[in-house]
């Protein structure tokens, strides 16, 4: 028996499992391209494998180039100083963080390469760094005996383990994020001396994060929500955080009202339900009795509360902020981002069948796109205007509720921001990055938006709980890559080691260190303050609907259509029919004819119009604003991205599957092989096609696009499948392109769709021979995003 432990316990040790795992570096992009074995290489031999998400060799074609910022493939290893001190203190006395904090260190490569960690061929260690020579068994007397105390391996290592989690955000819990940059058109010096507008093709690194607002960490990502839209821009001069949204504006006007709205919105407190979802009592009883909430209420029933992608998105600063230049001169300014590959959005029916399918989706197509080398990019504009200017607009810009429509002060485009790095650790960066509307730089400042206010106090605090103290600026992800040097010390985790004996100012025992900065430093705007102290808002403040009005006339039919179906659903939802009459009653204040088809879908008929606040609101200077309708915006990119499902089975056409296949691929479109199972199937030709998806494991929701392909054994196979059926109907209903060839149209008329009907937009037939002549048409169809001319009425937009 002792000899059998011994040589158990000696083999161990010499075994494989004694010895670090070798584990590949963080190298996606080269796996990605060593699974890619693409059509055309394929043909010539066995198997036609199209395991590859993207074709990964394939750039935006709008000019992109390959200079990203930050590189990759920078490692730092974990003998190097910079694995745990990312700050150190001078011999002056002052704190250097970032990278600035270590000689040689260049800042061009990026705030995260400091610490970026790859542990290949090196030992397992403990936290203390004692290398581990067996990482399966605890420490035990005897094989069978009781596991010891002593076992100091076991126990840092459980004990680490028990303390992951930190508490989640109390709100935009769910989201995902990426590296990139921000690139200046040209010098706004004009109006700001903000660094990343310091000259044209300046680049600033930046960290973005998306998000829902209402679910927790956990939760789906296509909710009917708001998106967060949170840009860290890493500058010259210290952090900018520009934390926005989706949408242009807010529920509330007011910072006292926000831990009401989201005690309305998260899931009630009795029972915990539902999650993320706002379609519930408590939620429309709050909105219902906030009127202020109504324009809010309009585009989160639109689709733009249910995207595409994260990468087909707009995203606002929504408060009015301040540009000031180097003469201290002050222009109102506000935020847009606009995607290249334009605005698109999912129908309701489909984001709730992918919330089962794929509750990652956004997150998934987020990295899987940058993954491939797709770089989603945003163009940023702005809109400038004065005070004066201002005071004449029939809105109040201090008030989060309203927009300022782009007929009464245009976009300005100012630069371009490209993500084209996924983190390395979703925990390290994406969970603990920390933004801030009150990091702000020299060159931009606040209004005095009552909104904003609450805001600049919010975010620091909640970080001071969810990060555990007041370091957290310390955490790489946060730490910016301009030098931090004041005498701020300690605290929970300070990571920093300070050296010298002041921290204090004035000093004279370390020369003074550090400075003020003076005229060099941040200078709020002195903006002359006369007024009273009051709890109250201004007299604009009171007006309510106009812009929800505006919002709804600037709309398409089926956007029109789209809204009412959302209002009809939500307020089903709610049990209490005096929200539903309350609700109802504000809309009529909107528009008559969407609270009448609101009040027909809940079998209701329609109440009196809520009373208004202000009787007699200033005339709008809009009342139709194209640009608010999502299709103001088509995007530069035609199928880019754009996933295609082409279903198969044994007997499939290859050439002719083969021809459009490379048509699409060339437009930059990425082609999912789906079957009924996954794995191999062979053509009628006998070459081998790998089906990477199945119905089962992948259904038709997950795709822009739909090939029926030819071959008569194949689509007799598919006609037995009932998945086969659900995937048609689903990809007809929700509108998108279908392309049928040849004997793949039977499965069309399979189930019922009529190609040649008025309901038919985006259903294209073909034969085999003739697939080149229609992949133009059909590349069309799929840019077209949606056909919503066969959207079925009433319950299922
Ligand atoms: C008084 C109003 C508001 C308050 C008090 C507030 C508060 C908060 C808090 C406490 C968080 C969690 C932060 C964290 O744990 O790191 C958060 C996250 C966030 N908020 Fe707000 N918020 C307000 C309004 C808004 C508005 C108007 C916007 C959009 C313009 C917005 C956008 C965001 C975004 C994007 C995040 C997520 C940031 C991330 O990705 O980490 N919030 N908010």
């Amino acid at each position: 028996m002792a000899t059998n432990n011994k040589s158990t316990q000696s083999a161990r040790l010499s075994g494989k499992t004694a010895k670090a795992e070798k584990t590949a570096p963080h190298r996606h992009n080269k796996l990605l391209k060593t699974n890619a074995v693409t059509m055309q290489q394929a043909d010539a031999s066995d198997a036609l494998v199209a395991a590859m998400p993207y074709n990964s060799n394939k750039k935006l074609e709008h000019g992109h180039d390959n200079a990203v910022l930050p590189p990759d493939g920078i490692t730092v290893k974990p003998d190097s100083a910079a694995l745990t001190a990312s700050t150190h203190t001078e011999q002056d006395g002052t704190t250097k963080t970032g990278a600035a904090a270590r000689p040689g260190s260049n800042p061009a490569n990026g705030p995260l390469d400091r610490v970026r960690v790859d542990a290949s061929e090196q030992p397992l260690t403990t936290n203390q760094g004692v290398p581990v020579a067996d990482n399966q068994n605890s420490l035990k007397a005897g094989l069978r005996g009781p596991t010891l105390l002593e076992d100091f391996i076991l126990r840092e290592k459980i004990t680490h383990f028990d303390h992951e989690r930190i508490p989640e955000r109390v709100v935009h819990a769910r989201g995902s994020a990426a590296h990139g940059y921000f690139e200046a058109y040209k010098a706004l010096t004009r109006y700001t001396r903000a660094a990343p507008f310091a000259e044209k093709g300046k680049r600033t690194p930046v960290f973005v994060r998306f998000s829902t607002v209402a679910g927790e960490r956990g939760s789906k990502d296509t909710a009917r929500d708001v998106r967060g839209f949170a840009v860290k821009f890493y500058t010259d001069e210290g952090n900018w955080d520009l934390v926005g949204n989706n949408m242009p504006v807010f529920f509330i006007q007011d910072a006292m009202k926000f831990p009401d709205l989201v005690h309305a919105v998260k899931p009630e407190p009795h029972h915990g339900m539902p999650q993320a979802a706002s379609a519930h009592d408590t939620f429309w009883d709050f909105v219902s009795l906030m009127p202020e909430s109504t324009h809010m209420l309009m585009w989160l029933m639109s689709d733009r509360a249910i995207p595409r992608s994260y990468r087909m998105m707009q995203g606002f600063g929504v408060h009015t902020f301040r540009l000031v230049n180097q003469q201290g001169e002050a222009v109102f300014c506000k935020f847009h981002w606009k995607p290249l590959l334009g605005t698109h959005s999912l129908v309701w029916d489909e984001a709730v069948k992918i919330s089962g399918a794929d509750p990652d989706f956004h997150r998934r197509d987020l990295w899987e796109a940058i993954e491939s080398g797709e770089f989603p990019e945003w163009e940023l504009a702005v809109q400038i205007f004065t005070e004066e200017q201002a005071e004449g607009f029939s809105f109040d810009v201090l008030d989060s509720t309203k927009l300022i429509p782009e007929e009464l002060v245009p976009l300005t485009p100012v630069g371009r921001m490209v993500l084209n790095r996924n983190p390395d650790n979703f925990f390290a960066e994406t969970e603990q990055v920390a933004f801030c509307t009150a990091h702000i730089i020299p060159g931009i400042d606040f209004s005095n938006d009552p909104l904003l206010a609450g805001r600049i106090h919010s975010y620091v605090d909640t970080q001071i709980s969810r990060l555990g103290g007041p370091n957290f600026h310390e955490i790489p992800i946060n730490s910016p890559l301009a030098q931090v040097q004041n005498n701020q010390r300690d605290g929970m985790h300070r990571q920093a080691i300070n050296r010298g004996r002041v921290a204090y100012e004035p000093n004279s025992l370390a020369g003074g260190c550090p400075f003020q900065a003076g005229s060099a430093g941040f200078i709020s705007f002195p903006e002359a303050v006369r007024e009273d102290k009051v709890r109250g808002k201004p007299e604009k403040f009171a007006e309510h609907y106009a812009q929800a009005t505006l919002f709804y006339n600037s709309q398409t039919a089926i956007e029109k259509a789209h809204i009412a179906a959302a209002f009809r659903f939500e307020l089903s939802k709610v049990e209490v029919p005096a929200i539903r009459q309350r609700m109802l009653s504000s809309l009529v204040n909107v528009s008559q004819e969407l609270a009448a088809e609101v009040a027909t879908g809940l079998g209701m008929t329609l109440p009196q119009a809520m009373p208004k606040a202000i009787a007699e609101p200033p005339p709008p200077q809009v009342t139709e604003s194209p640009a608010l309708s999502l299709k103001a915006l088509p995007g530069e990119c035609g199928i880019r991205t754009r996933q295609i499902a082409v279903l198969i089975d044994n007997g499939v056409h290859y050439p002719s599957l083969l021809s459009l296949y490379k048509a699409l691929t060339d437009a930059g479109a990425v082609m999912h092989f789906v079957g009924p199972r996954v794995g191999t199937f062979v053509s009628s030709s006998n070459e081998q096609i790998l089906a990477n998806k199945s119905m089962e494991n992948s259904p038709s929701v997950l795709f822009d696009a739909l090939i029926l392909p030819d071959g008569n054994d194949a689509v007799q196979t598919l006609a037995g499948c009932m998945d086969t059926t659900d995937f048609i109907n689903n990809q007809f209903r929700h509108g998108k392109a279908i392309l049928a060839v040849g004997a793949g149209r039977q499965l069309l008329k399979m189930v019922g769709i009529d190609a040649d009907s008025t309901k038919a937009n985006g259903i294209l037939l073909a034969d085999s021979s003739k697939v080149e002549e229609i992949a133009s048409t059909f590349i069309k169809a799929v840019a077209a995003h949606r056909h919503p001319s066969r959207d079925a009425k009433p319950a299922t937009t």
